[in-house]
């Protein structure tokens, strides 16, 4: 049982970099929340503070309502696993996950039992007298998550901890790694800047962008409904497409000339935006009424199988389509895009959510 409370943290290093501006983040128990954000944002900084592996300039991080800043890391109760396994290249399987338990003076039998179980419950248990190096990736990120879970520790904090595997062993451990802190129900804090792991993952999803906080919240409320352009570019592969406005004396305008037939929610509207697969290819004659519609130009088409990316310049800009299994189209193709009024964001001079 644990909650971790952030209470507007910041932190400078050494030299006056400001890597976190304030923030704050409930995170309540048994949750796993994920700090996503692109490199240099702060996440890891954040992570190694509540860890207790670095100093907070100021603000409160409170583990389980207890405030840890003065706390050493050993005794937060709190368990680490790294994007580098950090494990003992000397040491077989079985003392790697026993280390830490042994320099608390735990019974033997006790580590005994609980290294023993962990292990079954990660597959390790024919592994036990192998050394790291006769590990493959995957299995060594399973013995260092095994380090983590045999301690039972308030919480568990992961950093990159997949970014060293390949694609596909990526896909099977997000799954393993979700199943296991729900099945063990230990609060969690994970930091990637994989969106799709962050979306995949999170029960709450933080996205960070130059030590703060731009919107937190339930993963696909955020996909939904991003607040900033930021967010909307950073959730979503490929990501939202995004065309700056310009004002016609006539009416509203793509930055290319093309009118736009309908009012955007506020004056303020700087840039509309439409996710690729709320898009469909329209034919002149079919063209819906109540959309954005746009001439566009086919520049690339990228098939993935199940679906097609038709990548277009457009409305002065270049957007993306998801168009189901084959496309049809191909480079130079002159067509017409169309987006329903309900799927489009509209956007601020400065970026921020306006309806
Ligand atoms: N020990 C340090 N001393 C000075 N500046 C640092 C230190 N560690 C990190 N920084 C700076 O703080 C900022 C945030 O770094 P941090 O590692 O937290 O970002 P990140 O979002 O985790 O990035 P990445 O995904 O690349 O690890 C960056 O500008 C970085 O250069």
């Amino acid at each position: 049982m644990a909650t971790v409370d952030l209470n507007d943290v910041k932190k400078v290093y050494a030299g006056g970099v400001e890597a976190v501006k304030g923030v704050s983040i409930a995170i309540p128990d048994k949750q796993l929340c994920v700090l996503v954000g692109p490199s240099g944002c702060g996440k890891s900084t954040l992570l190694r503070m509540i860890a207790g592996l670095e100093t907070i300039s100021s603000g409160t991080v409170a583990i389980d309502g207890k405030i840890v800043n003065a706390i050493g890391p050993t005794e937060r109760d709190i368990a680490m696993v790294f994007q580098n396994y950090a494990l003992y290249p000397h040491m077989k399987v079985y003392d790697n996950m026993a280390y830490g338990l042994r320099n608390r003076g735990t019974p033997k039998a006790e580590i005994d039992s609980r290294v023993r179980a962990t292990a079954k419950i990660l597959e390790l248990s024919a592994l036990l007298d192998r050394r790291p190096r006769e590990l493959s990736g995957g299995q060594r990120q399973r013995v260092a998550m095994g380090r983590a879970i045999v301690r039972n520790p308030k919480v568990f904090l992961f950093d990159e901890p997949l970014s060293n595997l390949d694609a596909k062993l990526r896909g099977q451990m997000r799954v393993e790694i979700k199943n296991l802190q729900r099945s063990l129900g230990v609060t969690s804090v994970y930091v990637t800047h994989d969106q799709l792991e962050a979306m995949t993952l999170a029960d709450m999803l933080v996205v960070m962008n130059a030590g703060l906080v731009e919107q937190m919240g339930a993963p696909l409320d955020i996909y939904e409904k991003p607040a900033s352009t930021f967010v909307a570019s950073f959730i979503g592969a490929p990501p939202m497409n995004l065309l700056p406005l310009a004002e016609r004396p006539a009416g509203l305008a793509l930055s290319d000339g093309t009118a736009i037939n309908l009012a955007p929610p506020e004056r303020r509207a700087a840039t509309i935006g439409f996710r690729p697969e709320d898009a469909d290819i329209a034919v002149a004659a079919e063209m819906p009424t109540g959309a954005l519609v746009l001439p566009a130009t086919v520049e690339a088409v990228e098939p993935v199988g199940a679906e097609s990316f038709l990548h277009c310049a457009a409305g002065g800009g270049r957007i993306v389509v998801r168009v189901g299994g084959r496309a049809s189209a191909k480079p130079g193709d002159r067509l017409h895009v169309a987006a329903g009024a309900e799927k489009l964001h509209w956007f601020d001079g400065d970026g921020k959510r306006v309806g």
